[in-house]
């Protein structure tokens, strides 16, 4: 996995520019690939956090009591104040996407704000590269500003909150293109495209790959079978909980409406998944200097 996933990454991105050109129009297929991607890597990337937290968590239960404490209080958020809870996902979110391309321990409240301001550099691209589809999906449940006039602007903007990872590359060419190839292709491809091709071959991978080293180095997985194996029971657990809402779901909601309540069902893990991935590579890359992995 880690001599094949930096070239996977660049064919990935590749492919989905040939869709993204040739299935533009075809929602369906959009959807399929997002679905795809979703099931085989973006789930189960998070599926091993159990392991992940062996090292610092003193019993099992406590752990499992914590992670789902937070998915229930964060359920409850989203019903109580769900303006908030967008935004709680959406800083956390950014947060977790620059530590993982950074993988560096987080030295007090600049190298925070780093991380986040290159999440929300990727993520600004996704969802205002797209600001149709974005705006459909979050208007079937929140009231939205008319963001469109300043899109352009905002992706610009998106642009500049990837400095500090330029920056982090002085004079590596190479790292800047891969920076700015991959900034284009997320502005430029359809939502659904975009965001699978980010968080399945840009996020989910390196972390799989990131979480592999680990647990191997530690002896507490084997080969990638053993590996996959380990990531088999909590991936089959969540997307069966996400399934089985969606479907009960499709009586009552319209697709986007879904579609949202797929991201909402998602940020429930993201929650303590992110605690537990700023726990281990605080831990982990305390003596390392982080890296882009292009
Ligand atoms: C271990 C464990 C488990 C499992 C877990 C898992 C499996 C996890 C996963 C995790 C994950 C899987 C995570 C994820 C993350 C994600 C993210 C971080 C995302 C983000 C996104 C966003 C931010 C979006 C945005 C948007 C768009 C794109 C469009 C428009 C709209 C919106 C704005 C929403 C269980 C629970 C069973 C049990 C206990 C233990």
């Amino acid at each position: 996995m880690h001599a094949i996933s930096p070239s996977l990454r660049w064919i990935a991105t590749g492919i989905f520019l040939l869709f993204g050109a040739f299935s533009a129009p075809n929602g369906n297929f959009q959807l399929l690939v997002f679905a795809l991607v979703m099931v085989t890597v973006g789930i189960p990337h998070g599926a091993v956090d159990h392991l992940l937290a062996s090292s610092t968590t003193a019993s099992p239960w406590k752990f499992y009591l914590r992670y789902l404490g937070i998915m229930a209080a964060y359920t409850l958020l989203w019903v109580l104040a769900p303006l908030l809870a967008l935004f709680l996902f959406l800083f956390v979110s950014a947060y977790h996407f620059g530590q993982m391309h950074l993988e560096t321990q987080a030295q007090g409240l600049v190298q925070k704000i780093t991380y986040s301001s290159i999440g929300f550099g990727f993520l600004g691209l996704i969802v205002f590269g797209d600001w149709q589809a974005s705006a459909a999906l979050l208007s079937s449940f929140f009231t939205l500003p008319d963001l469109f006039p300043y899109r352009n602007w905002i992706g610009v903007g998106s642009m500049l909150l990837l400095i500090p990872l330029y920056a982090h590359y002085p004079k590596n060419p190479r790292i800047w293109l891969a920076i700015s190839a991959l900034a284009i292709s997320l502005w430029v491809l359809p939502l659904y495209l975009s965001f699978a091709l980010y968080f399945g071959f840009w996020h989910s991978l390196p972390s799989l790959k990131i979480e592999y080293i680990g647990l191997k180095a530690k002896g507490n997985v084997g080969d990638y079978t053993n590996f996959i194996r380990n990531l088999l029971p909590f991936s089959l657990l969540s997307l069966l909980g996400i399934g089985i809402l969606l479907v009960a779901g499709m009586r009552y909601l319209e697709p986007n409406q879904l579609m949202l309540l797929f991201f909402i069902l998602v940020s429930l893990i993201t929650a303590p998944h992110v605690l537990v991935m700023d726990t281990y590579i605080e831990k982990e890359f305390k003596a390392k200097r982080g890296r882009f992995v292009a």
